[in-house]
């Protein structure tokens, strides 16, 4: 086995899978999920992961998150950094209040109170969610509680975001509104994003690069840049232009497989 290991400070990459091969079980009920990606990510990149279900897409970023180990290849996260991993549900403390919610990590790294209270105040702020840091989850909206989950990963001051299906529970205008505030943090903080959707739009609207991975096992069979300028529009004809020919490849693939 070969364990995730940090990149040494002369590679670039932010995040760099190296022929990474992930098999769950032994003998007979072995499950080959993932076979060879070899997937480089630059920082400041935002990269949308889009693949038919059980493709692996979940097992790649867990591998990254340092959750789970690979079978061979190598998984390389630039200068040892933790990624922050958010995921469709939430996850919140419910008997937490929002801020305290946001301050888990900190509290959890040893910061001092008064240190700790101003970065949750700040981190609200970024969220747009300063006027309800004393309310507890069940009062908020799902968009809400989701930007109280994206304020307590900053809080973990990561350079590099894991991103699983995080507006999947979301109606389309929530999503929306998500998508412009994560756009503008991304590029504020200039943060490197790995992000697993079904949704070809989503990726077309967020990603500077869309990767298609193949139905089991999971190989990266397309790769395209999204070069229409920001900020987008999710219904504008660029984005559905780019989102119509992933789908046709998406399309293939699962066809393909009988799925
Ligand atoms: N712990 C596990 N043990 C055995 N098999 C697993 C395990 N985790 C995932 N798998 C299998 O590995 C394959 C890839 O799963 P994974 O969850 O990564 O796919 P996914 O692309 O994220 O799926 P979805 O889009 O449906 O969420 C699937 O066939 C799944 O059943």
């Amino acid at each position: 086995m070969t364990a995730t290991t940090t990149v040494p400070a002369s590679t670039t990459d932010a995040v760099a899978l190296s022929g990474v091969t992930k098999v769950y079980g032994r003998g007979d009920q072995a499950v080959l999920a993932l076979d060879g990606v070899s997937l480089d990510v630059a920082p400041g990149e935002f990269v949308c992961l889009v693949g038919a279900s059980g493709c692996g897409k979940s097992t790649l970023l867990n591998l990254v998150a340092g959750l789970d180990t690979v079978s061979s290849g190598t998984v390389r996260v630039a200068d040892n950094a933790d990624p922050g991993l958010m995921f469709q549900e939430p996850a919140l403390f419910p008997w937490l209040t929002v801020a305290a919610n946001v301050e888990m990590p900190l509290r959890l790294r040893g910061l001092p109170r008064a240190e700790r209270r101003a970065r949750v105040a700040e981190l609200l702020d970024v969220v747009h969610l300063g006027e309800f840091a004393r309310r507890r989850p069940h009062e908020l909206s799902g968009g809400m509680r989701q930007r109280v989950a994206l304020a307590r990963t900053l809080a973990l001051d990561t350079p590099v975001l894991l991103m699983d299906e995080p507006f999947g529970a979301l109606d389309a205008m929530t999503r929306d509104v998500l998508h412009d505030e994560l756009e503008r943090i991304w590029s504020e903080r200039r943060l490197t994003v790995l992000f697993v959707t079904h949704n070809v739009r989503e990726a077309a609207r967020l990603a500077d690069r869309i990767v298609l991975l193949s139905s089991r096992p999971g190989r990266i069979i397309y790769s395209t840049r999204v070069e229409v300028p920001r900020p987008r529009r999710i219904d504008s004809p660029e984005i559905a232009a780019i989102a119509a020919e992933v789908t046709t490849r998406l399309r293939t693939e699962v066809g393909r497989h009988g799925q």
